[in-house]
């Protein structure tokens, strides 16, 4: 596979505690890489290797296939968490500077910065002054920086933080443009419901060791537990159906509409018993709804987490 970044055996300590510990990971091009990961765990250190603002004590990264290098500077676009712009500056200058510092003419930077003002509608604020600025508003002005060079990487850490649902939503689009431009992009978070929105990969790092990774589809395939949802229209007394059941299978939950006969109920079965089970609830009812439901990456994040604590 293509991958804009490998990491091999990546370590790194700061004096006796381990940040990073044998980090491995293959990032594709053209793709969303969830880094995620509880606090501490040890993401920040990872992308502030990736960036070259501190480095590994050991293992290799290569980017594009080639030993990472000052020269991949200019190719990667960083937005952490903590961010600052200087307060007394306008954010039109403020722009123009940091877009030169990325390496773009003054003449190019201003041209794209009016580009992408206009595209989120800002066009306005070129005079103000950062502290005129809202949290939101500034997080605007440094995602437009952080995009402005078109680099290859772009690593988000919390990239929405601090935005309303509209902005936010904003932002999300633009970063899926991003990718459909061909841009790999590294997103690091703790909301899960952006992970399942955007990731189609992910990373999962705890207490400074990989402990899960791969493609969000099938991770979620592997964890699949046999927990189906149900439906039935059933005739007769719902309460007697329900003890029948309960006296076969694990019921997770249930309930049951009077005016429908609609009997709603989780159940988690035996595995490759499936087959089984709809042939001989069909016999008695009619079987509106039986799906196995799928974990969320909440679910897998909790899950995976919890049983390595509990090692
Ligand atoms: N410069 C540093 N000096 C000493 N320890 C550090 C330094 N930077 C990070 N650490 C430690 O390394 C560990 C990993 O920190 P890191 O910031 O990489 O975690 P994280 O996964 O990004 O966490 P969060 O989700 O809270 O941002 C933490 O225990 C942290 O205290």
């Amino acid at each position: 596979m293509d991958n804009i970044l490998v990491a091999k055996n990546v370590c790194k300590s700061y004096g006796d505690y381990t940040a990073l510990s044998n980090i491995s990971l293959e990032i594709p091009k053209n793709c969303i890489y969830g880094l995620l990961g509880p606090n501490g765990a040890g993401k920040t250190t990872f992308i502030r290797i990736i960036n070259q603002i501190t480095y590994q004590d050991s293992g290799e990264i290569l980017f594009n296939g080639s030993p990472l290098a000052p020269e991949h500077i200019s190719l990667i676009g960083y937005l952490p968490e903590e961010r600052g712009l200087y307060k007394s500056m306008k954010v039109g200058e403020q722009a123009l500077y940091l877009a030169q510092l990325k390496g773009l003419s003054k003449t190019d930077a201003k041209q794209r910065l009016k580009y992408w003002f206009d595209r989120l509608d800002i066009g306005d604020w070129w005079n103000k002054k950062i502290q005129e600025l809202s949290k939101g508003m500034a997080q605007k002005i440094q995602f437009i920086v952080t995009v402005l060079h078109e680099p290859k990487l772009l690593i988000f850490d919390e990239p929405f933080s601090g935005f309303d649902p509209i902005n936010a939503n904003i932002i999300k689009d633009e970063i899926l443009q991003l990718k459909e431009k061909g841009t790999s992009i590294i997103f690091s978070t703790h909301r899960m419901e952006s992970v399942e929105e955007l990731c189609e990969y992910i990373a999962l790092i705890h207490k400074s060791e990989k402990i899960l990774d791969g493609k969000l589809s099938d991770i979620k395939k592997a964890y699949k537990n046999n927990i189906f949802n149900v439906g039935l229209e059933i005739q007769g007394a719902e309460d007697t159906f329900i003890k029948t059941l309960e006296n076969q299978f694990q019921i997770l939950s249930s309930s049951f509409d009077a005016e429908e006969k609609q009997l709603d109920f989780t159940v988690q079965l035996p595995s490759n018993h499936t087959a089984d089970v709809l042939a001989q609830l069909s016999q008695t009812a009619n079987i509106n709804r039986f799906e196995e439901t799928i974990p969320s990456a909440n679910d897998i994040f909790i899950q995976t987490v919890s049983k390595e604590n509990d090692r």
